[in-house]
């Protein structure tokens, strides 16, 4: 990415609440049964723990087919466990309607596609809205109205887009949307899968700049899943590595990034282009410092 990425917030992990908890989760796929041949299940997490503090941004990087997008779906509950547990805020994943309605309330997703993630026969504002009916049980069309418009404002949209649809907009514009749907139920945690990934390098850098914006403003969390380093080392806190479904390496996401431990993760990060490291971290020294 050549554009600049204002870094993560200073503030340390050790200083952040749990709120997300994942502990030794083993995930398998079910085997198929052919009439020719058989496929035995086969396990593509195999006991992965990390968590993700309040207000933080995670990183989850690895090559393709590392079991990123397993582990989003798990956390999204998407997908069952074999073992381990996944704890939000303290409490086990949901079991009934009513647990699962806080749990997505809390819990929101922003996915690499937005023109498949967003239904083309509902208008941008009804997009927005409809999180805020079924989960939040807002009813007032005035109020729901106010919170569209100031929703759209916040991600860079105009109120009159409102009125669009995903098919008109660009692929920066949609993702906007994306995010602004996801952030409409007032979630604690975003699973960001891949979400700059499809898009060009600079609007990657302003839908990054968006994400990093949109925490300071809310407080929301974000496990970020992606496969380019550069991209999670300016936007994570903490980063996890992982490789064939089992963690390699986990920590400071500058360590992780500047002094790779694992080799895997010496070879993901010789091979990712990283744009200018010490003027990254200069940004991140003055954000520290405006703090202060
Ligand atoms: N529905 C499925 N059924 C069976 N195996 C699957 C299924 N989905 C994923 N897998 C396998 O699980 C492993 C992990 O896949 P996953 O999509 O989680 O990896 P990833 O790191 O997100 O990859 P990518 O960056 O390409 O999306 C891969 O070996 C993949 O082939």
């Amino acid at each position: 990415m050549s554009t600049s990425i204002p870094g993560p917030d200073a503030t340390s992990s050790a200083e952040r609440a749990p709120l997300l908890v994942v502990d030794d989760i083993r995930i398998s796929y079910p085997g198929r049964r052919g009439l020719v041949r058989s496929t035995p299940p086969t396990e593509v997490i195999k006991g992965v723990s990390f968590d993700v503090g309040v207000g933080e941004t995670v990183g989850l990087v690895g090559e393709s087919g590392s079991g990123k997008s397993t582990i989003g779906r798990a956390v999204l509950g998407l997908l069952p466990i074999t073992s381990g547990s996944i704890t939000f805020d303290g409490r086990p994943m949901p079991r009934n309607r009513q647990e699962q309605k806080w749990y997505r309330r809390n819990v929101q997703a922003v996915f690499q596609d937005p023109l498949s993630s967003l239904n083309p026969t509902m208008s941008i504002g009804d997009t927005i809205a409809e999180p805020m009916r079924r989960l939040l049980g807002m009813n007032d069309r005035r109020e729901i109205t106010a919170q569209v418009h100031h929703l759209l404002d916040s991600v860079g949209l105009s109120v009159r887009q409102s009125h669009s649809y995903p098919r008109e907009l660009s692929g920066g514009q949609r993702q906007r949307v994306a995010i602004a749907r996801a952030l409409a139920p007032k979630p604690r945690l975003i699973v960001a899968d891949e979400a700059v990934s499809a898009l060009d390098v600079s609007t990657q850098a302003q839908i990054v700049n968006l994400f990093a914006d949109l925490q300071e403003e809310t407080g929301v969390a974000y496990l970020f899943i992606a496969h380019d380093l550069g991209v999670v080392r300016h936007m994570s806190n903490r980063t996890a590595v992982l490789f064939k479904g089992d963690l390699v390496e986990w920590g400071d996401a500058c360590e992780v990034h500047d002094h790779p431990e694992h080799p895997y993760t010496q070879r993901l990060v010789a091979a990712a282009p990283v744009p200018d490291p010490a003027r990254q971290r200069a940004k991140r020294e003055d954000r520290r410092a405006a703090r202060i």
